[in-house]
């Protein structure tokens, strides 16, 4: 029921987000605690998701991609305060300047940020696309949802069930300039490349649906220059882990499953590689060589 709540406040604050961002296109002067220019978007969005959630009984801590710290909820006596959420409140908000693809991913935790993905108890995302879709993986199945507005109210439309990977992998986008990539990963690139089609859009969420819709693999591998990767651990690669394992496919950092990563910074990097299991088994397999 509460993590229903967090879920819920999560669909209802990102349709107002999306509803907002129409005169927030523009960089502040500020930088994310990984060094990334914000766009009035990102911190306005940020403001809301803390306020939405921090307000339900049951939070007892908020971490964003940006803010350097955790921000841990005032109450002392109402609420258990189990729940640690991690939101990214704009996905690809480089996107929002050439109006393609972004949205918001929610990662819950039952144990204090930073955490390890095995301690999500939910996970989710909204994609802004044509429609605005919520995917969420909760109690060992994942289900899309449309959101729509119905006056002052948020309609979670259940559009399918049960939601898991196709057996037959059709996409594949791999984030990094090429000439970055190590050689192990360009080897498995050049083989994928042959068999797939390439859909990479720079919104890890709106490219991760395309692979939980049509099968394949999703990367921002490490790279020559950062082998960390650049996407972040407790806000982006532990949530698509989450939903990809339990949508039937699988994660790695490169040797392991990116929900068994150890986690150390709140703002820590990582390799993301997400898809088919076979897919995915491969990639180690070419990585470990
Ligand atoms: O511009 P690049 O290097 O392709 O990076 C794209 C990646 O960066 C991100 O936009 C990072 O997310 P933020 O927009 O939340 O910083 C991912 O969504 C995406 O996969
Ligand atoms: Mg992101
Ligand atoms: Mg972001």
């Amino acid at each position: 029921m509460t993590v229903e709540r967090i879920v819920r406040t999560v669909a209802e604050t990102s349709l107002e987000v999306r509803e907002g961002l129409a005169g927030r296109r523009g960089y502040e002067d500020e930088e994310n605690p990984s060094g990334e220019k914000q766009l009035a978007a990102d911190l306005w969005a940020d403001e809301l998701f803390e306020e939405r959630l921090l307000d339900i009984e049951s939070v007892a801590a908020y971490a964003s991609e940006e803010r350097s710290g955790v921000v841990e909820a005032e109450r002392t006596s109402n609420g258990d305060g189990r729940y640690h959420v991690a939101v990214d409140p704009l996905d690809g908000s480089s996107n929002l300047r050439t109006n393609n693809a972004m949205g918001v991913l929610l990662g819950v935790y039952d144990s204090p940020l930073p955490a390890r993905g095995r301690d999500l108890v939910a996970s989710a995302y909204v994609l802004f696309g044509p429609l605005t879709t919520m995917v969420v993986a909760v109690d060992g199945s994942v289900t899309e949802y449309v959101l729509e507005r119905d006056g002052k109210s948020v309609e979670m439309r259940t559009v399918t069930e049960e939601l898991t990977l196709p057996d037959e992998p059709t996409v594949y986008g791999f984030g990094g300039r090429v000439p970055d990539w190590p050689a192990g990963f360009e080897n498995y690139a050049r083989e994928i490349e042959t068999e797939l089609k390439l859909r990479y859009g720079g919104a890890m969420i709106a490219d991760v649906n395309q692979v939980l819709t049509y099968g394949g693999v999703f990367a921002y591998p490490g790279l020559e220059s950062r082998p960390e990767g650049k996407l972040r651990l407790q806000f982006e690669g532990n949530p698509v882990a989450h939903i990809v394992e339990t949508a039937g496919g699988r994660s790695s950092d490169g040797e392991r499953s990116l929900l068994d990563v150890t986690p150390e910074r709140i703002h820590q990097r990582v390799p993301v590689h997400v898809g088919n299991t076979r897919l995915i088994d491969r990639l180690e397999a070419t990585l470990g060589n």
